[in-house]
């Protein structure tokens, strides 16, 4: 494959809605013409410290004085030299490439970190870093004898995985070209199609092992990054020179340790069509009162930055913000100032927010889909008349109520400028990575600076808004909306006045 039909590959397949797929990148064909000796694949835990070989890829490094390493930590990737000690490698053919020929470093050092936290104190620890993703001087893929055929690393075996993981043993495979992927970009949706449960380790390794598939793109959100770590450990479990790289692909922006997702900036920016029309409709009337729900199941990054951009919008409800209705500091008497203050408003909701209380409507009991992800109730709707009864019915008031849901319209649109060029990054990132022989790691910006992150890293935690963050005081600055910093009060209060009981999983300690 080469690069410019790995980044175009990688560029125009994750279209937006393209949650779970999968390329493989398939090079049994490519023989050692070499046995060059391994490389020294050291990992430098600091200036001050000796050399530390990496054995496996969470263990931390083992810092003895904090003080005299400045609290210096690498979180390596595995390389399948961990458990293939005697794998040979080759000089990289970039090194013969054209496009990097006046490139002042072609290839990044060995030593090069990138830090996780970027803002630090002058005595405080150098804290957790990275390895830094780019092309590295020797591979553990031989395509010498393919490089004719293509630019870089020259690999031309290259299959798509069809619909998901369970498209490892249940589907056909798609063989991809340059042809086939040349205009995916310009569409919305998967190409290679996309499913939700379905994996099944052993199946997809044995899948893996049969074909003779020697490196595996994983593209997808958190699920499919832990389904990436699955596939990983079994693969070096049975010692197999099988390198597996995870994409981070999804709207929500829920992932982990980047700085953010691929789609993300997609759908914040075709958010604002959705929020521009309600301001539109509800500008036109009196007292009108336009909804908007944006996807977020957990994160709700993609409405409070939507509200952030549009700034056309006056409350944003997140899932990580639990509001309430009643009483002082309430969403009911702050959409009665803004309508006496403005004639009309726009609210623009999370998915996610709010689930609790329309479950309590509803009466509805935990649903989940095939990935083992809560099946989400539609918070809009019930929203929208829970607005509409409050003014009609107690407050005597006419309102007009606009309901939109954009939400999959959002995430079926192809992907932006700026997602593209993010893609091409993430996919050259993911190449060299792989080629190099690292395994086991999810590729992405970290303050800005592509790194290699190990993949259990990245689904330890889910990337959430932090009310405790500057971000969120500045949404509230920017709307001027009621912060629900009183919620667990007021459900107390509700709780003991007896108009609800316990509100099951009620997030009432979420900051
Ligand atoms: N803990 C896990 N281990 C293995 N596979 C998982 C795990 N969680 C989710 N998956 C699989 O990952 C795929 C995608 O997960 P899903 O939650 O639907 O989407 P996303 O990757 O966007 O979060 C599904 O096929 C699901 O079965
Ligand atoms: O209805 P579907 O197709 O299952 O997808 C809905 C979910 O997909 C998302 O857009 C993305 O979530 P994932 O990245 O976990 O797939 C969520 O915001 C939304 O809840
Ligand atoms: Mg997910």
């Amino acid at each position: 494959m080469d690069l410019s039909l790995s980044s175009s590959f990688f560029t125009n397949s994750p279209s937006l809605s393209l949650s779970k797929t999968f390329f493989l990148f398939k090079s049994q064909n490519l023989r050692p013409l070499s046995n060059f000796p391994n490389p020294s694949y050291i990992s430098r835990v600091s200036r001050r410290q000796p050399l530390v070989w990496r054995q496996n890829h969470l263990i931390r490094a083992q810092i003895t004085n904090q003080t005299d390493l400045d609290g210096f930590i690498f979180e390596d990737v595995p390389h399948l030299t961990n458990f293939l000690p005697d794998l040979p490698s080759y000089p990289n053919p970039l090194q013969k490439s054209q496009a990097y020929a006046i490139v002042k470093q072609t290839f990044v050092s060995p030593e090069d970190v990138v830090a996780q936290k970027i803002v630090v104190q002058k005595d405080s620890p150098r804290g957790v870093h990275f390895r830094r993703a780019g092309p590295q001087e020797r591979v553990f893929f031989n395509s010498e004898e393919y490089v004719g055929l293509n630019y870089m690393y020259g690999v031309n075996d290259i299959l798509g995985i069809v619909g998901g993981y369970r498209g490892f043993y249940s589907k056909n495979t798609m063989q991809l070209t340059p042809k086939i992927v040349n205009d995916i970009h310009k569409r919305g949706g998967t190409f290679l199609r996309t499913s939700r449960g379905g994996h099944d380790t052993n199946k997809i390794v044995d899948n893996i092992e049969d074909r003779g598939i020697n490196q595996v793109y994983i593209i997808g959100g958190d699920g499919t990054q832990k389904g990436a770590a699955a596939i990983y450990k079994e693969a070096e479990k049975r010692g197999l020179q099988v390198a597996v790289a995870g994409i981070p692909k999804t709207i929500d922006n829920d992932i982990a340790v980047i700085d953010k997702s691929f789609g993300f900036d997609t759908a914040v920016e075709e958010a604002q069509r959705a929020i521009n029309a309600a301001h539109v409709e509800v500008e036109s009337v009196e007292n009108g009162v336009g909804i908007v729900k944006l996807m977020g199941r957990y994160s709700g990054f993609i409405a409070m930055h939507a509200t952030l951009a549009s700034r056309d919008v006056d409350c944003c409800l997140i899932p990580e913000s639990p509001f309430y209705m009643e009483g002082e500091g309430g969403l009911f008497e702050f959409v009665e100032e803004r309508l006496k203050e403005n004639g009309h408003m726009v609210i623009v909701l999370a998915e996610g927010a709010g689930q609790e209380y329309v479950a309590q409507s509803m009466h509805t009991v935990d649903e989940k889909d095939a990935s083992g992800n809560r099946l989400l109730l539609d918070v809009g709707l019930w929203l929208t008349q829970t607005i509409k009864d409050h003014f009609t019915k107690v407050r005597k008031m006419a309102i007009y109520m606009k309901y939109i849901d954009p939400t999959y319209m959002i995430r079926a649109i192809p992907s932006n400028a700026s997602d593209n060029v993010y893609c091409t990054l993430l996919a050259q990132s993911a190449v060299h990575g792989a080629m190099a022989g690292y395994t086991g790691f999810t590729v992405g910006p970290v303050n800005s600076r592509h790194a290699y992150i190990p993949i259990a890293h990245v689904t330890e935690t889910q990337n959430t808004v932090k009310l405790t963050d500057r971000m969120w005081a500045r949404l509230l600055t920017s709307t001027n909306q009621p912060s629900f910093l009183r919620f667990n009060e007021v459900m107390q209060e509700r709780v003991d006045r007896g108009t609800i009981d316990v509100i099951n999983n009620m997030k009432i300690t979420s900051i």
